[in-house]
């Protein structure tokens, strides 16, 4: 088994990792905050650069893979990061041209997503036509979802035409389930709220290692304020918007340009955080509140809590919205470590807490360069 590159497009970053055929990391890089104060890394060499949209930023990824002479036609696999795959696809798979068509009908799903997800599988291809490319998916993970979790109250004739929830983030979720133990030295904690708080954000409350409810749902708008996405939002409102503004400007609207962005016109929490302004302190105030709040509905799905995790660029990197949502979950025996929690120690909780919380890195990337060797080696 040779080496694997792993292409992971979330909604404002492009990650990718080469990894050898032990999972060493050879090569890793970056394109973060595309569409706003972008930023290039490739290895320690960091660049701020324009970066416009997402394929300006696949490009320069490609050109820099391309100059740290990476020799496509020789991996084992390229293997990528799919947000929706639908009702048809969940597993981990190798990509044809049925997986592709499959990927290209849930765009309207996914529209921050799936475009991006498509088009570093056609670069790749287009370098190394012959070379396998895989894909894991962002649902997989929530398929332990009871139906009653997984069923919105719509006639049969709607849930039949795939008109469910389905979760996201999954493959962070996964990795996040098999690091923490060995971060924290003990068992995963039976009853755990895992927050992922990117530029997408979502819950996901794990029972016994095994999701069993998360925030977002059909598609990955529902739940948590994020960067530009609204979160849970009235579904008459929704049809009323339209009928107003017509689908295609409400669906802009609820997709690019609410969450933080429409609350006080930066998506990037960095950037609020810095600002300061009154606009910035209530977009923060706003994601964090309607974090707990969802929270609420992921521990009450659990019948309880004995761990909390933090991934995802803000969950990983901000202090300040760490202990915003832990002061508020304090009812429940959660006791912050200020001092841990500033400079971003993997546990937070001080000793003694009823409840432990922890940061643990967002490990997509390695989690799906498991699943393509999975699939390679049993072909
Ligand atoms: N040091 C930091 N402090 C606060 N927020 C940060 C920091 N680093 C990254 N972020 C925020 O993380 C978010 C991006 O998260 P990320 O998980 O990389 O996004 P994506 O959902 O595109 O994968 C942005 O809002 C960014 O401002
Ligand atoms: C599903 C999702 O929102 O992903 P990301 O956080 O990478 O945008
Ligand atoms: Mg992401």
């Amino acid at each position: 088994m040779g080496d694997i590159l792993v292409l992971n497009s979330g909604s404002s970053s492009i990650k990718f990792v080469l990894f050898g055929a032990d999972f060493t990391k050879k090569l890793r890089g970056s394109a973060v905050e595309i569409g706003g104060a972008s930023a290039l890394s490739i290895g320690d060499q960091q660049d701020e650069i324009s970066l416009p949209d997402h394929v300006t930023a696949l490009d320069e990824i490609f050109r820099a893979l391309k100059r740290h002479g990476i020799d496509f036609a020789g991996l084992t696999a390229a293997a990528h990061r799919v947000v929706h795959g639908g009702r048809n696809l969940k597993e981990s798979q190798r990509v044809s041209d049925e997986v592709l068509a499959e990927i290209e009908r849930c765009i309207p799903l996914a529209p921050l997503h799936n475009p991006h997800n498509l088009a570093a599988i056609h670069a790749v291809a287009e370098l190394a036509p012959d070379l396998p490319q895989c894909v894991s998916f962002d649902t997989a993970f929530h398929a332990t979802n009871p139906e009653v979790a997984l069923r919105y109250a719509l006639p049969d004739s709607e849930d039949e035409k795939g008109h469910r929830r389905f979760g996201f983030h999954g493959t962070s979720y996964e990795s996040l389930s098999l690091c923490l133990p060995e971060i924290s030295g003990q068992p995963l904690p039976k009853r755990l709220l895992a927050l992922h708080l990117g530029n997408g954000a979502s819950l996901c409350a794990i029972k016994d290692g095994k999701s069993v409810a998360t925030t977002m749902g059909y598609s990955p708008l529902e739940g948590l304020t994020m960067g530009t996405r609204t979160g849970s939002i009235d579904a008459n409102l929704v049809l009323a918007m339209a009928s107003d503004l017509g689908v295609e400007r409400t669906t802009q609207i609820l997709n690019k340009e609410s969450g933080l962005l429409g609350l006080s016109g930066s998506s990037d929490m960095r950037k609020l955080q810095s600002l300061g302004t009154e606009r910035a302190q209530f977009a923060v105030e706003h994601f964090c509140y309607w974090a707990v709040r969802h929270a609420g509905s992921m521990i009450a799905a659990m019948g309880g809590l004995d761990g909390i995790a933090f991934t995802g660029g803000i969950g990983e990197n901000d202090a300040k919205v760490r202990a915003n949502i832990l002061e508020k979950l304090s009812w429940l025996g959660v006791q912050l470590d200020e001092a841990a929690n500033l400079q971003g120690s993997a546990k937070l909780h001080r000793d003694g807490s009823k409840v432990a919380a922890w940061i643990v890195e967002a490990e997509e990337e390695r989690m799906i360069a498991h699943h393509a060797q999975k699939i390679m080696s049993a072909t």
